[in-house]
């Protein structure tokens, strides 16, 4: 399938392209590079050893994305496109609720004009309204969220559900991700954070990096194992992996389904992974809790499996080291 990846000059996006050409699928990136650099798409196709075309432009402009459906005969389109800080989308809720929604509604418009009936979205575990251990996809999902990004991408979920409801030609797949770490194995392309990172493995890089100078633990005293949150982590590799069975899987209607390992690991997990990447131990303290994190979230990963033949294969350790690799290669992203 010729397949447009918006957004996909991305993280997860630039992971997908390579696993897309590797499963002889043909990718074509759509990205306003408002969150990447043009290098990671150029090295993707290194990697996969093919071109991969890329327009600069926005998925937001429903005539643009009408001519790259037209120029490039596309079969399928994954939308990564958006905006993913929760943080800013407390400080700026009208340019999530405008990018994300505004991006999904006109890539669903234009494929329609254009005939394309294949859509995969990049939806979030963000969207439960009750995070815990082992979610299953029919857990409630709504808007009462801690943040506006969250609600972008459960709005987004209705707004997909709609349109296949109108329009029963619609083949979509919803894709819940978990915590996606990790970079490709190469240590060619991988995650590139502006600014100080939120996210933990990435922070986790620059104290090992010597770029900052301790890990904060945000909080010891959740009901957990260790006392510390405990996530989902998924090697991106795997997340793409599971895009390129969701597009070959797809029927009529919305398939929505978890992509996460079903395995929890706490922040201290996390930090001893990377810390065996390293080969010695890294500064970390523990600090208060940050406000909105939930004690646990972790998939129930049944449903991909079954319905996808899917299941992430790489662990904690495979994300750390390929994490490491990435950090040392490319001290400065893709700037360097
Ligand atoms: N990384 C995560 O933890 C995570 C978890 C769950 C869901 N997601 C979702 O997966 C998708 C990809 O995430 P990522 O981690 O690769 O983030 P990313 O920021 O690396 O990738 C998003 C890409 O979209 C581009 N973009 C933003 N607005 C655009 C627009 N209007 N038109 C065209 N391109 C635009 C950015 O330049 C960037 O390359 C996002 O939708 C994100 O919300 C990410
Ligand atoms: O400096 C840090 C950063 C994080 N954490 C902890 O590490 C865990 C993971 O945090 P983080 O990497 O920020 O991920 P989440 O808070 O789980 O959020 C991610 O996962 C959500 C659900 O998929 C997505 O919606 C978000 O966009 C994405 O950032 C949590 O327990 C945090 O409290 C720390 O202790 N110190």
């Amino acid at each position: 399938m010729r397949v447009l990846l918006t957004g996909g000059a991305g993280f997860i996006g630039s992971h997908t392209a390579i696993a897309l050409a590797e499963h002889g699928h043909s990718p074509v990136v759509l990205d306003d590079l408002s969150n990447a650099s043009p290098a990671a798409i150029e090295r993707a196709g290194r990697l996969a050893g093919v071109e991969i075309p890329m327009v600069a432009g926005d998925a937001g402009d429903r005539e643009l994305v009408g001519r790259v459906l037209d120029e490039h005969e596309i079969d399928a389109v994954i939308h990564f496109a958006g905006l993913k800080a929760v943080g800013e989308s407390v400080a700026q809720p009208l340019t999530y609720y405008r990018v994300n929604l505004g991006s999904a509604i006109a890539t669903l418009e234009a494929m329609a004009a254009h005939g394309v009936d294949r859509f995969v979205f990049s939806s979030s575990a963000t969207v439960y309204e009750q995070p815990g251990e082992l979610l299953r996809e029919d857990a409630p999902v709504g808007i009462d969220l801690p943040n506006p990004y969250g609600r972008t991408k459960a709005m987004i979920e209705a707004i997909v559900a709609d349109a296949a409801a109108a329009d029963p030609s619609l083949r979509a797949a919803v894709l819940r991700y978990f915590n996606p770490v990790g970079a490709h194995e190469s240590g060619d392309i991988g995650e590139d954070p502006k600014g100080v990172p939120n996210n933990l493995m990435p922070f986790i890089a620059q104290v090992a990096a010597g770029e900052r100078e301790r890990l904060r633990i945000y909080g010891d005293d959740y009901d957990t194992a260790d006392g510390t949150g405990v996530r989902d982590y998924i090697h991106v590799s795997d997340l793409a992996e599971g895009h390129v069975a969701a597009l070959e899987a797809l029927e009529p209607g919305v398939l929505t389904v978890n992509l996460g390992t079903g395995i929890g690991g706490s922040v201290l997990d996390v930090l001893h992974a990377f810390e065996r990447a390293v080969g010695h131990e890294l500064p970390s303290e523990v600090v208060a809790r940050r406000p909105g994190d939930a004690p646990v979230s972790t998939a129930d990963p049944t449903l991909a499996r079954e319905r996808l033949g899917w299941q992430a294969t790489r662990t904690l350790d495979d994300a750390a080291r390929d994490a490491w690799r990435w950090q040392q290669r490319n001290p400065r992203g893709y700037r360097g």
